[in-house]
């Protein structure tokens, strides 16, 4: 069974403000991202930095997986952020704007030298067409980039529309190829991937929607941006009561003796063949998670 975290509803938040840092600790968010990156301003980076690296070492947030986003290597705070945040010890560090293994490499090459503890995962953001152009590349890296840790893409659907000009229209259409492929390039290679933000925090509704395209399309869950977006992601990427009642159907169904021989068999009307299974326990699966987590 592949990894089951939840990872539906994936806030951020800048690390310059503590008010949302301490707000974020009774959110229902399923994983958080304490962002040093596009959401400080230059001036607020070390105060970001010294916030929420006490935010994750004091803890609170419960059992999620707690992120931080830090600067690019490139950057004047980069080395910084990375050096804090080991020593904060988060689940994953997220690497913005990767747009080759190069960039893995020498993020790789550094937590050896830093020593960073092995649980601490890489999560890569998606977010140039240089990274797009490269993305088979780029998630091979777990196994091809010695010491990578990837685990995650992130989609960064703004800084692509910055890049590339494409508008961020209902619907995407003009992303559609971009996202799939990275789509494509992160199950081929088994990590998990997220989906880019909604950035109209007033429109719920609109964010529902593009939730359940989000889920339709194949993603683990969505990056999101303020409280209300939270309640969406988590119900559009949860599998409905009638999901999950076909899918213990189906799983039921092929456990009887008379379908052990068979690969394909009929369930209210439908064909399933053995394949199937995977998807619908999955489903019962990330059912009882989210009956466990308790939203
Ligand atoms: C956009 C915001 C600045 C709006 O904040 P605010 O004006 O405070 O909104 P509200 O008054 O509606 O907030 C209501 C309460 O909710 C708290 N809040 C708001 N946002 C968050 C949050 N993200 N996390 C935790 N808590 C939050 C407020 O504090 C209010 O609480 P209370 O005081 O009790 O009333 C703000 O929402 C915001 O900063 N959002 C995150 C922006 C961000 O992180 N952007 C970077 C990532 S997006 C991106 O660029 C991805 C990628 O790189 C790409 O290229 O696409
Ligand atoms: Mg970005």
């Amino acid at each position: 069974m592949a990894d089951l975290r939840l990872r539906r509803s994936v806030l951020y938040m800048p690390g310059s403000n503590q008010r949302a840092l301490d707000k974020a600790k009774e959110l229902p968010a399923d994983c958080l991202i304490l962002d040093l990156e596009d959401a400080v301003a230059p001036e607020a980076k070390d105060l970001a930095r010294e916030q929420v690296c006490a935010a994750v070492k004091a803890g609170g947030y419960g059992d999620r997986e707690l992120i931080i986003r830090v600067n690019g290597p490139q950057t004047p705070w980069g080395e910084q952020d990375l050096k804090a945040a080991i020593e904060a010890k988060p689940d994953a560090i997220l690497m913005p704007k990767v747009s080759s293994t190069a960039v893995l490499e020498a993020i790789a090459n550094r937590l050896e030298a830093l020593d960073a503890p092995e649980d601490i995962d890489v999560w890569a953001m998606i977010e140039t067409p240089a990274a797009i152009l490269n993305i088979e590349k780029i998630a091979q890296a777990r196994r091809t980039v010695p010491g990578s840790r990837l685990t995650c893409f992130v989609l960064g659907t703004n800084d692509l529309a910055k890049d590339t000009w494409a508008q961020l229209v209902k619907g995407r259409a003009p992303m559609m190829p971009w996202i799939m492929f990275a789509l494509a390039a992160a199950r081929a290679n088994g990590l998990t991937i997220l989906d880019g933000v909604f950035n109209d925090i007033a429109d719920v509704d609109g964010c529902r929607e593009e939730c359940r395209q989000s889920r339709d399309l194949g993603f683990d869950g969505k990056t999101i941006i303020h409280p209300n977006q939270i309640e969406p992601a988590n119900s559009c990427f949860a599998p409905s009561a009638e999901e999950v009642e076909r899918a213990q159907k189906v799983i039921d169904a092929f456990n009887l003796e008379e379908n052990a021989r068979r690969g394909a068999i009929k369930v209210d009307g439908r064909m399933y063949e053995r394949q199937h299974l995977g998807m619908m326990r999955r489903a019962v699966a990330w059912h009882e998670a989210i009956l466990a987590k308790g939203t």
